[in-house]
């Protein structure tokens, strides 16, 4: 076993007498990708923003492997609509950054048809992937990711969470999301945390899609939907991930090959 990159060890976070996170107990490791879930309220943003450093522990400790790089991609990001601002300037904030290496990052995330375009005409799934794509600049070990395919209908977010997979294929890097879309986005998962607070269960999808606490929060529901993926993936896709996910054939799978080919 690698060396974590991030460990969050009984971390609690209160504010008053609300206890946000309590006694949390995770480790992420390089190149793993993994889904936080969890309903509205139950500190999933609280969570991540804990593992970039922006919020203290009230009590517990988040540990960092030296020098970790650490990308963010935001829930929202308001962009002023009266400021003439091209994606490639946006990039550039807050530090100039070459040519290349904006058309390298832009690449990576899929966007780089949009370089020269304004940032404010940009589609949803559009501007998440120029998102990405300037979290991708510091060459991130750890990239986080907060509801990144909020207001992206399926076939986008599918699409969002195919290019996340390939950014983590070329860069190596570890990835925790947090999502909604349940079934798209644990079907892309190593691994999934449900989160309510606490850790109510985790493990791969299909664990956690079976367990009695996530029936509890979220029903049967999303059950169907990864039933769907197993079956999609029993046909013979690019099963090519890389050694380290290599032995459970349920564990580690592209969305809907349906959706594939959506573009944003
Ligand atoms: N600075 C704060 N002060 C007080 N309460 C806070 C603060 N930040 C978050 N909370 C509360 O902590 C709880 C968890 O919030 P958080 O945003 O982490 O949840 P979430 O799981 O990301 O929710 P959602 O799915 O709605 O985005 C909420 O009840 C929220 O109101």
């Amino acid at each position: 076993m690698t060396t974590p990159l991030i460990t969050a060890r009984d971390l609690t976070i209160r504010r008053g007498d609300h206890v946000i996170l309590d006694h949390v107990n995770v480790e992420i490791r390089a190149g793993e990708i993994v889904t936080v879930v969890g309903p509205n309220g139950s500190g999933k943003s609280t969570f991540l923003r804990a593992l970039i450093g922006a919020i203290r522990p009230s009590s517990g400790s988040i540990e960092r492997a030296p020098g970790l790089r650490i990308g963010y991609v935001p829930q929202k990001l308001a962009i002023d609509h009266s400021l003439p601002l091209t994606v490639r300037r946006f990039l550039e904030l807050p530090h100039r950054i070459g040519r290349t290496r904006a058309n390298q990052v832009l690449a990576q995330a899929g966007a780089e048809a949009l370089a020269d375009r304004q940032m404010v005409d940009l589609s949803g799934g559009q501007f998440q992937r120029v998102l990405l794509a300037r979290a991708l600049l510091e060459q991130p070990r750890l990239l986080l990711l907060d509801e990144a395919t909020q207001g992206l209908d399926q076939p986008g977010a599918a699409a969002f969470y195919r290019r996340i997979e390939e950014v983590r294929r070329e860069i190596g890097c570890a990835i925790v999301m947090v999502s909604h879309d349940l079934h798209v986005v644990m079907a892309a998962s190593d691994r999934v945390i449900c989160l309510n607070g606490h850790i109510c269960c985790e493990g791969t999808p299909a664990i956690v899609a079976d367990a009695p606490e996530y029936r509890a929060l979220f029903g049967t529901g999303t059950k169907g939907a990864l039933a769907l993926y197993r079956h999609e993936h029993t046909h013979d896709h690019d099963h090519d991930h890389g050694p380290e996910h290599g032995s459970d054939p349920h564990h580690h799978h592209s969305p809907d090959p349906a959706s594939e080919d959506a573009q944003i």
